[in-house]
């Protein structure tokens, strides 16, 4: 492995800190051609599919990327933005907010986002962090319950990047945030604000993404830090507990996932006579494919179609001011003892001292 030459020392001695936020990625463009870049990358990640490669690649390569990616394609398109996609759009809003709270809040920090799958790579985050002088790296995934296919996989990325950089920055990372209170609270206004607007349906139904049955028995938090994450929101609504239901979302493949499924749940309750139904996606910090499209339309067919009367969509956190907030407490906490107070220096804006004479050039 040939190790990366450094940027040049511009910074001198003072110690940076940079932010990476990190979101899972999405599609360039809602084509199929763009979707199968986007899915080989995604679905080869041997955290997100678990079945050993030599299985798996040949049914990725022949049915997988034959049929999905128009077929999501379609789906993307029915969401897309003039600004692209909603993700995409939400998560550098997310960083220009956090950027601008921290800042607020006295810190000197540079704050990038970066994608898991796709453009801009976490790679190229941290490239570009680099060259901006920081020596000490905070990674913040948008996730804010552990799973080993999104938060684990994302340490995986900064360590590739690791493995051929020659100085390497100070990292940090942040596992998770389910119960963190900022957060909490800022869900509770979403819902809040929603009914103050449009009135209290019967339930409050808590969708999150969904991930195989398997990973919770062989010990992944995910499944218990939803809960736990339902939990704190209902005793913030002080809701009781027969008002909210947890469901799970985006079923892949054959294998049993975490269940009960949000789909064949909506359908249930609208069978046994439940009118109005509120929904809400508490995992996912911003609006994307699977809460506008997978939930805001397709669950809300089904449940229309079985007998419900009123369906409503609460959006994500996506750049709420108090999500914001939140975002940067959980950021604070985890910088503590680093300065971020480092001023970019002129004095220093050039390589220092020691290492000019080490290369025997003048400053
Ligand atoms: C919030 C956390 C997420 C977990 C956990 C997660 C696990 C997981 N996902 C797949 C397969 C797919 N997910 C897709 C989209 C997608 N997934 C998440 C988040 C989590 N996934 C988000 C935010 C999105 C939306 C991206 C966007 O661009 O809006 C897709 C792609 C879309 C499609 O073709 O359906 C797939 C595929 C697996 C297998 C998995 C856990 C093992
Ligand atoms: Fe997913
Ligand atoms: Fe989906």
């Amino acid at each position: 492995m040939t190790l990366r030459p450094e940027p040049p020392h511009r910074h001198g001695d003072v110690e940076r800190v940079g932010v990476l936020l990190v979101n899972l990625g999405t599609p360039s463009e809602p084509t199929p051609a763009a979707l199968r870049r986007y899915l080989a990358e995604f679905l080869s990640d041997p955290r997100v599919v678990e079945i050993p490669r030599i299985l798996w690649l040949p049914i990725l390569y022949g049915i997988v990327l034959s049929a999905r990616p128009a077929k999501s394609a379609a789906k993307y398109a029915t969401i897309w933005t003039p600004e692209g996609s909603p993700l995409a759009v939400w998560s550098d809003r997310q960083a220009v907010g956090l950027s601008q709270a921290l800042q607020a809040r006295g810190h000197r920090v540079q704050v990038r986002v970066a994608m898991r799958y796709g453009e801009p790579s976490v790679a190229r985050g941290l490239d570009a962090l680099r060259a901006e002088g920081a020596t000490r790296v905070l990674v913040l995934p948008l996730y804010p319950q552990y799973a080993s296919a999104t938060t684990g996989s994302v340490s995986d990325a900064v360590m590739k990047w690791s493995a051929g950089a020659r100085r390497l920055p100070e990292f940090r990372f942040v596992n998770e945030y389910h119960d963190d209170t900022g957060y909490i609270d800022a869900l509770a206004e979403r819902v809040r604000q929603h009914w103050r607007q449009h009135g209290q349906g019967e339930r409050l139904l808590l969708s999150f993404h969904g991930v195989p049955h398997r990973t919770l028995v062989l010990g992944d938090p995910y499944h218990c830090q939803c809960h736990k994450t339902a939990r704190l929101l209902r005793e913030r609504l002080e809701l009781p507990e027969e008002r909210v239901v947890v469901t799970f979302q985006s079923r892949f493949g054959n294998a049993k996932w975490l269940e009960p499924y949000t789909e064949p749940t909506l359908r249930r309750l609208a069978a046994e006579g439940l009118r109005r139904v509120d929904v809400m996606c508490p995992g996912f910090v911003s609006d994307c494919l699977e809460t506008l499209e997978e939930i805001n339309e397709e669950a809300r067919e089904a449940f229309l179609a079985s007998g419900g009367e009123r369906f409503e969509y609460i959006e994500c956190l996506n750049d709420q001011p108090a999500w914001i907030e939140a975002l940067a407490t959980v950021a604070e906490r985890h910088m503590a003892g680093w300065d971020t107070q480092a001023r970019l220096d002129p004095a220093q804006a050039s390589i220092t001292r020691e290492r000019a004479t080490a290369l025997g050039a003048t400053i």
